[in-house]
């Protein structure tokens, strides 16, 4: 299975989002699923922000090689399942994109809660931790709902 997750700028929340889930699934042995990210406004080739590198430290995470890229039609088409940090985000691919629209989803509300992930940008490492741990907690509901339905990821 191919899951996107998709943002405003590919710097913050959807980087972070991919590497958690990444680590995640390094722990299933003989995974099938790949992940990958984008945003809805990414200036192409930029690095993760600094802070959500120096928040990804500290869970033994590397985003030093992460470069954002802007959400194409070629990278929804290829994916199974799109997941959105917010709901404007969601709204403005399918608008795009609408013969995509049945797999976009927001990612709170596909992983059994709601709302968007509040925006880190500009934040104070706080900010950035929290915005981690809410990424942490709705990833793990994701993943617990996708291998009920797709067995092993
Ligand atoms: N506000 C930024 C754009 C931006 C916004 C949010 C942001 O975070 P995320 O990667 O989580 O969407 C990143 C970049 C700018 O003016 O360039």
């Amino acid at each position: 299975m191919q899951l996107l997750l998709v943002c405003f700028g590919n710097t913050c929340r959807s980087a972070m989002a991919q590497a958690l889930a990444e680590q995640m699934l390094a722990e299933e042995p003989a995974g099938t699923m790949t992940i990958r990210s984008a945003g809805i406004f990414a200036a192409g080739g930029a690095p993760a922000s600094l802070m959500a590198q120096k928040v990804m430290a500290k869970r033994g995470i590397s985003l030093a090689g992460h470069r954002a890229t802007p959400v194409q039609l070629d990278l929804v088409a290829e994916s199974d399942l799109v997941l959105t940090m917010e709901g404007r985000h969601r709204q403005l691919l399918c608008e795009r994109m609408p013969e995509h629209a049945h797999k976009i989803h927001e990612l709170l509300a596909f992983a059994g809660s709601s709302g968007d992930v509040s925006d880190p940008y500009g934040g104070d490492e706080e900010v950035y931790q929290a915005c981690a741990d809410e990424l942490t907690a709705a990833l793990q509901a994701l993943l617990a709902r996708l291998r009920r339905t797709e067995g092993p990821l």
